[in-house]
């Protein structure tokens, strides 16, 4: 289902946050990265896609209305992954990722869910993970674990709030490499909120760069994050060069 944000504004109180966001029709089978500065309102659009925050405006996941979505609907479609890591406790990340697939799989045999479970592990290559309680895994772990919650799900939408804040450069690259397949595979859509701009470049089809309040830049990585939205948006001098093996990458030169 395709992403449509049509002029979009989010206050918190008498704050505006957010104002006219409108993206165009975001074809589904991207992955859609977020980009923006510190305190951009990434969190914030992504929270009010997963219906947290009120917005005005109009945003649609294909011909539904996000606002209008029952919590059904929304359990059913959007694999939110937020940016705070699963509580520490004593169930085992395979009943936790459980819990996330019981809601939905309801139609399926037990022994159909617990095969989509067990792939999902794999997939993400936390299987000996599964058997640990959440209280002994480090960070990154339950970031994993976390991830593995929205995929069992099989969302039409991901909205991955920056979904490897704790991971090593490894499971960097496997987390986004899985999001990307399952995306591809699936033809859903992911909305990707990172800091890491060589990671965007790298793995995403299409950026949304924030900056006060408002959406800067939007289109093909390489199209949108030139000098001057990077020196816009992140007071840095920076270019995107690119690498031996013909990808691009940023490199910053200094501070503005
Ligand atoms: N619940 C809230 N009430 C009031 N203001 C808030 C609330 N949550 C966030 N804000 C403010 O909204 C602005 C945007 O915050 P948001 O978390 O969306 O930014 P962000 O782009 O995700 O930042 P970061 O990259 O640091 O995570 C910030 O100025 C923040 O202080």
């Amino acid at each position: 289902m395709n992403l449509n944000l049509d002029q979009i504004s989010i206050s918190y109180g008498k704050t505006k946050i957010l104002s006219d966001i409108t993206t165009g029709s975001l074809q589904k089978g991207n992955v859609i990265a977020l980009l923006g500065s510190n305190g951009a309102g990434k969190s914030t659009l992504v929270k009010a896609l997963a219906g947290l925050v009120p917005y005005q405006g109009k945003a649609s996941l294909g011909d539904l209305e996000f606002a209008q979505m029952t919590q059904e609907q929304r359990l059913a479609l959007i694999g939110y992954v937020p940016q705070t890591l699963p509580q520490a406790s004593s169930l085992l990340a395979y009943e936790v990722v459980k819990s996330a697939a019981n809601s939905l799989l309801k139609s399926q045999s037990v022994s159909a869910m617990e095969e989509a479970i067990e792939e999902v592990f794999q997939k993400l290559k936390i299987s000996h993970l599964a058997l640990l309680p959440m209280h002994k895994l480090s960070g990154g772990q339950k970031q994993m674990v976390s991830l593995a919650q929205a995929i069992v799900r099989q969302p039409e939408l991901y909205l991955l709030d920056e979904p490897t804040s704790a991971l090593d450069l490894n499971w960097q690259i496997q987390v986004l490499e899985t999001v990307r397949n399952e995306v591809k595979k699936n033809q859903s859509t992911a909305v990707l909120v990172c800091h890491d701009i060589n990671l965007a470049l790298r793995y995403c089809d299409h950026i949304l760069l924030l900056n006060q309040g408002q959406l800067l830049s939007s289109g093909l990585p390489k199209e949108c994050l030139t000098p001057d939205t990077l020196a816009k948006a992140y007071q840095v001098s920076a270019r995107v060069e690119t690498c031996s093996l013909g990808r691009p990458m940023i490199l910053v030169d200094h501070a503005l």
